[in-house]
């Protein structure tokens, strides 16, 4: 019998990417794009919706050339996605009645003080998990519908769309046919009840925006439709399994039991904790989310979301042009032989869990005459562990059990002097799998599970395999002192509030 293969589209928040994968879970092919990231004003990030789907085709098609497979071997596509980024777009005519607005963007802030000051805090908590904070999908919408003319009324009249980059991607592949979104996705909207599992009136209400421009929300594996005719591939492919890419990753992991948990270093940082059954309610400043939807049983997560984790690294290179390569830094990080007291706190966007404070702005600790490049380059990589520390201590807390392993994943956690770090300042093992794009994987097994390419749960874990383990080995005096040293740098940026930004 002719080799068949899953293919997963990982639609990130810097770039799209394409993996084939073979039923040893492995990649058969691979394909990534960038695309332009839109800074229409300090604080706010677009993307164009467009460029968005070109990115994806292209990416698709250059996967399959690579591996050299027929596309007739493709037995199912999986969609992961950026999470909580907002399109708007016409229905007759497919086209977004603005860019999309991506998670990172503030833009929405002054309706998240409204909707504070209005006292929605307690029933958002409650319904959906989350917080009122810019980050999340629903005022992003709202943000849309009121600076776009006209678009509340159309949006009234049913002729506008509303869906996240999964929901964009499958309405463009099918051919303008179908409307959809999975749990995971939904429940970062803020309009969606995780506990009821449905959209929520009294959420729809608070932010305005008509349920009629709304997706179908499904579970995270299934047949949702299938591409358009033989436009793509010459056949219909079925689109089978979508995830928010935290979550795909979670999956991807094989995190399929209560208490097991992930952290991926990508753009920003996200961990998650399987709760099992249970939505967990954080009290901590952890987020309470969907984990997946399988074969009829829902199991939920906690997780604590970073804004800024490996985009602190773009930053050195693009904005400071410290080095030529993202993978310099970890060169640059070993010469130095400590940071020399330097804290960089990179809360470029506001700070995300445990903080959330969309306020603030980043700042630079402890620097002296004798301040290098290298201690600079290192103190930035230390950031991205100390953050995890702050939601490592929180999730710990809310689930009340001490964390043994963490298993790691996501473009930065290639660099091993970060990974060290982390398990040091953590004091827990850090395991990084053999297949670091786990998220793709995730999105590449719900779409499997779904079309029987895979069994089961089970038959996936079994598919795991770690490359290397990074075990603690800092004292524990050093640890504290430094990670106190952290602390009052988080306390310090977030005292700082000038009266003007110019
Ligand atoms: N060797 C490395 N050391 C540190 N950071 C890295 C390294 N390689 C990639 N990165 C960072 O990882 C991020 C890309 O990871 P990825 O998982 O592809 O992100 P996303 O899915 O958010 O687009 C970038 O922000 C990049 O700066
Ligand atoms: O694109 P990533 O990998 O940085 O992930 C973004 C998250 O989904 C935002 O919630």
């Amino acid at each position: 019998m002719k080799k068949t293969y899953i293919l997963a589209i990982d639609q990130g928040t810097t770039s799209s990417r394409a993996m084939l994968f073979d039923h040893d879970g492995g990649i058969a092919g691979t394909a990534q794009r960038e695309f332009a990231q839109i800074f229409p004003q300090p604080g706010w990030v677009e993307h164009n919706p467009r460029d968005i789907v070109t990115s994806v085709l292209s990416t698709m098609t250059e996967a399959i050339s690579n591996a050299q497979v027929d596309p007739s071997r493709i037995a199912g596509i999986g969609i992961t996605n950026q999470r909580e980024t907002a399109v708007v777009w016409d229905r007759h005519t497919g086209q977004p009645i603005h860019n999309a607005i991506v998670w990172q963007s503030r833009q929405s802030a002054a309706i998240c003080d409204r909707l504070k000051a209005e006292g929605h805090e307690d029933t958002v908590r409650e319904k959906t998990g989350l917080l009122i904070d810019p980050y999340f999908s629903g005022t992003k919408v709202r943000w849309i519908l009121d600076h776009v003319e006209g678009a509340q009324a159309r949006a009234e009249a049913g002729e506008l769309l509303f869906g996240t980059i999964d929901t964009w991607l499958i309405w463009n592949l099918t051919g303008g046919k179908v409307h959809v979104t999975d749990v995971t996705n939904a429940s970062r909207t803020l309009m969606y009840d995780i506990h009821a599992r449905e959209w929520d009136d009294e959420l729809l209400r608070m932010l305005n925006v008509p349920r009629a421009m709304l997706p179908d929300v499904k579970s995270s594996s299934e047949v949702y439709g299938s591409t358009e005719g033989r436009h793509f591939f010459g056949k219909e492919v079925p689109i089978a399994g979508i995830a928010g890419d935290q979550q795909a990753a979670l999956f991807g992991q094989a995190c399929f039991e209560e208490g097991m948990a992930k952290n991926t270093y990508g753009t920003g940082c996200f961990m998650l904790m399987n709760t099992g059954g249970k939505a967990v309610r954080s009290a901590n400043g952890l987020l309470t989310t969907i984990a997946w939807s399988v074969d009829g049983k829902v199991d939920y997560a906690l997780e604590g979301s970073i804004f800024v984790a490996g985009s602190v690294v773009q930053w050195l290179r693009d904005g400071l042009r410290m080095f030529g390569k993202a993978s310099d830094s970890q060169a640059y990080a070993e010469r130095a032989k400590d940071s020399g007291g330097v804290y960089v706190v990179p809360a470029f966007v506001g700070l995300g869990a445990p903080y959330w404070k969309s306020d603030v702005r980043g700042a630079v600790f402890g620097l002296s005459r004798g301040s290098t490049k290298e201690q600079f380059i290192r103190a930035a990589l230390e950031s991205m562990a100390y953050q995890t520390r702050d939601v490592l201590e929180a999730m710990q807390a809310d689930a009340g059990i001490k964390l043994k392993e963490l298993r790691a994943d996501g473009g930065a956690i290639a660099n091993d002097f970060m990974a060290q770090f982390q398990a040091d300042i953590l004091d827990v093992t850090l395991l990084r799998p053999k297949v670091q794009e786990t998220t793709a994987q995730g999105a590449a097994y719900l779409a499997g599970l779904a079309v029987g390419f895979w069994k089961d749960k089970q038959e996936i874990a079994g598919l795991r395999v770690v490359d290397r383990e990074f075990r603690p080995a800092m004292a524990e005096a050093r640890r504290e002192a430094l990670y106190e040293g952290w602390k009052q740098a988080v306390g310090a940026t977030m005292a700082f509030k000038p009266r003007t930004t110019l």
